[in-house]
């Protein structure tokens, strides 16, 4: 399995931000992680990405525990955070070597990489434009593509369409659905969102840090919308 979460808890002061969570993901598995605000998922991903470490629960990417071998578990994962983290003065291709080089990749390894991150995510063309001038949509694909560099088995993707319209938030779903299905990449994608739910995906719904609902999600639009709705009320105390 590439992916498997065991009875994770997470406390802030008197507050369970996440509750006895577990999952295990496959590869190429796309699973949509649903929950609204405050549900627990960016805790969640602070805890898969080490930005803090849990008290209680377990954590294995890609085989590696995440406690005893961060190193070999964090080179598996690629991340996508909320908010934006490009370099907005330099073009596509120079963000790409500059993060490469991070991850330790260089010379023609690095533009080998940068290339193959770009034509997966349909940005072969846009090398040498500044991020600055490209819309929000392809600014959130040359975060995935640079996500990808380092050839990951995992891919979290917190909330990566705040901002972004309609047909915009669709295109992204569908490369990254993609990568998935095509490259075997395992995917956890968090949203509040359930028009960027597909029935084939894998459904998460967390909410108030527990986990509600886990399995195909086997619906979309307005009928997954008002399950959605119906499971996340029923569980207010
Ligand atoms: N650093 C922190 N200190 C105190 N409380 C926190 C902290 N981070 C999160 N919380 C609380 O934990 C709960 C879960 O928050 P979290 O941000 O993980 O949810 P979320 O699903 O990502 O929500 P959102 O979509 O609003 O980002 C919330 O009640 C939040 O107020």
């Amino acid at each position: 399995m590439s992916l498997q979460i065991r009875d994770l808890t997470q406390n802030w002061g008197q507050k369970r931000a996440l509750d006895g969570v577990g999952f295990t993901l496959e590869a190429g598995e796309f699973c949509a992680l649903l929950g609204p605000n405050g549900a627990g998922k960016s805790t969640l991903f602070g805890l898969l990405t080490r930005l803090f470490t849990p008290k209680q629960g377990h954590i294995s990417i890609a085989g590696h525990d995440l406690s005893r071998a961060p190193d070999k578990a964090l080179a598996s994962l690629g991340v996508v955070f909320q908010q934006p983290t490009l370099d907005l003065d330099l073009t596509v291709w120079r963000n790409l070597l500059y993060f490469a080089g991070l991850h330790g990749i260089k010379g023609a390894a690095a533009r080998t990489a940068a290339r193959r991150a770009l034509e997966q995510l349909g940005m072969g063309e846009r090398a040498d434009e500044k991020a600055r001038d490209l819309n929000g949509g392809h600014r959130r694909r040359l975060e995935i593509a640079r996500a990808l560099l380092h050839r990951p088995r995992v891919l979290l993707l917190d909330e990566p369409t705040v901002g972004l319209d309609a047909a915009t938030r669709h295109a992204l779903v569908s490369h990254v659905h993609a990568l998935a299905r095509e490259r075997g990449i395992t995917v956890l994608w968090a949203t509040h969102l359930t028009d960027e739910v597909a029935a084939e995906d894998r459904l998460i719904v967390l909410h108030q840090g527990r986990i509600l609902r886990d399995g195909p999600a086997g619906m979309t639009g307005a009928q997954l919308s008002d399950a959605f709705l119906a499971l996340t009320r029923k569980a207010v105390p």
